[in-house]
């Protein structure tokens, strides 16, 4: 039954909606004393009255109930409908006050259910215009009773009394729920900072400090997750390792500085190609190119065969090969050679590396500046130009 009133596909609303539910037993649980009052006949007011205006409460909390499960107030800022239905509620809770005069004491702690029932997502300010509603609600309430309908001798100063006392049990109500409130948003706002931080903790732990590609841990957990996925489809992809030729002797020549600057500078060169091809739709999927060690990267090539992946990384070889990097002793040219492998059901990621690892080997055998395949009837693209 619960279950369909409340749709366990949508949590939020599921969430409002067990508060609705909450509302309703609020109504009936003021209804425990009126019935024995009535029974007894303690009350002005007969049962026709007080059944009138309790039909009349539920009536408004099943429309209620009804807006939000329907999704119509998803839109709204206020989407559980919070402060109408609080206000709603506030002159329900004068009218049974009035109608049950004699149970008056009991009846006035409905007011405090009130402001309870807003810590689900009043504001502080929102908390004292609600404070001053029921005391000036109240207030309306016992004038218009007094001077207009049924002036009682001597009862005036007892009236006053009990206004006096619910005007500072609701401002200090106010005060509290707002502390509460106060408390909850400083809550909240240190739970926000503690994931911010955290997600810039893991991010700066998957990155390589100098280049700011993908270090060697993040791109092993990467290839994971690509390993699970083409089991999972069984779908194809590739990858390819690179490494930077004579690269030890850019150090030699001009020191290490300048070795860092010329990693940074084909790292953000290799990322923007790759996104070029990408967007040209070279490539069938987006590509990760991250930072295995040293001058060595390692691409990932998502829903990509062999022969794509080798024309791929070709091209890539051909365009760092034409391209100088600047760097602080001036451009400088540079080159790579590269091993490509295709991952072949059931494999582990070691294999498929040192696979590629393979081809990278025979490709620097051979002269560097070359990618080379893995597949042995394909032919070797790239040249040592
Ligand atoms: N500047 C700098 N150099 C690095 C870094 N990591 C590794 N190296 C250097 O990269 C060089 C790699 O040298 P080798 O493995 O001989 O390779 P290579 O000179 O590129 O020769 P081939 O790969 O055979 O073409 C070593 O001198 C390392 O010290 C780094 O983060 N910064």
């Amino acid at each position: 039954m619960l279950s369909h009133l409340i749709p366990a596909d949508d949590p939020v609303r599921g969430m409002l909606l067990r508060r609705q539910l909450l509302g309703h037993l609020t109504y009936l649980m003021f209804l425990v004393p009126v019935l024995p009052a009535l029974w007894w006949g303690w009350l002005h007011t007969d049962a026709i009255g007080v059944a009138a205006l309790f039909t009349v409460g539920i009536v408004i909390n099943v429309t209620y109930f009804l807006l939000i499960r329907t999704g119509m107030t998803r839109r709204l800022k206020d989407p559980a409908l919070l402060q109408p239905q609080i206000y709603t509620a506030l002159v329900m809770a004068l009218a049974v006050i009035h109608a049950t005069d004699e149970a008056r004491g009991v009846m006035l702690m409905l007011f405090v259910s009130l402001q309870l029932f807003g810590l689900f997502g009043l504001s502080r300010r929102q908390f004292k215009v609600l404070a001053l509603a029921i005391i000036s609600g109240y207030a309306g309430l016992v004038a218009l009773e007094f001077w207009w309908l049924r002036p009682r001798e001597g009862a005036l100063r007892e009236e006053m009394l009990r206004l006096l006392a619910l005007a500072m049990i609701t401002v200090w109500m106010a005060f509290v729920c707002s502390q509460i409130v106060g408390m909850r948003r400083a809550l909240a706002r240190r739970k926000w900072e503690l994931k911010l931080a955290l997600a810039r903790l893991e991010e700066s732990a998957a990155r390589d400090e100098l280049t700011g590609l993908h270090n060697r841990r993040h791109l092993m957990s990467l290839l994971g997750n690509e390993l699970a996925r083409a089991a999972r489809c069984e779908a194809p992809f590739s990858v390819a390792l690179i490494d930077l030729d004579f690269f030890k002797q850019v150090n030699d020549r001009h020191g290490h500085q300048v070795g860092d600057e010329l990693l940074q500078g084909f790292s953000t060169f290799a990322q923007g190609q790759l996104r070029a091809l990408d967007r040209v739709g070279i490539l069938a999927d987006e590509p990760t190119v991250g930072r295995y060690g040293g001058e060595e990267f390692l691409l990932i090539l998502p829903h990509t065969e062999h022969e794509s992946a080798l024309a791929c990384v070709e091209r890539l070889r051909a365009s760092v090969a034409s391209h100088a990097i600047a760097t602080s002793a001036g451009p400088l040219g540079t080159s790579f050679s590269a091993g490509v492998a295709q991952y072949e059901p059931g494999e582990s990621i070691a294999s498929l590396l040192r696979r590629a690892d393979t081809a990278l080997y025979r490709a620097k055998h051979d002269g560097r500046n070359r990618a080379y395949g893995t597949v042995d009837s394909a032919q070797p693209l790239g040249s040592n130009t």
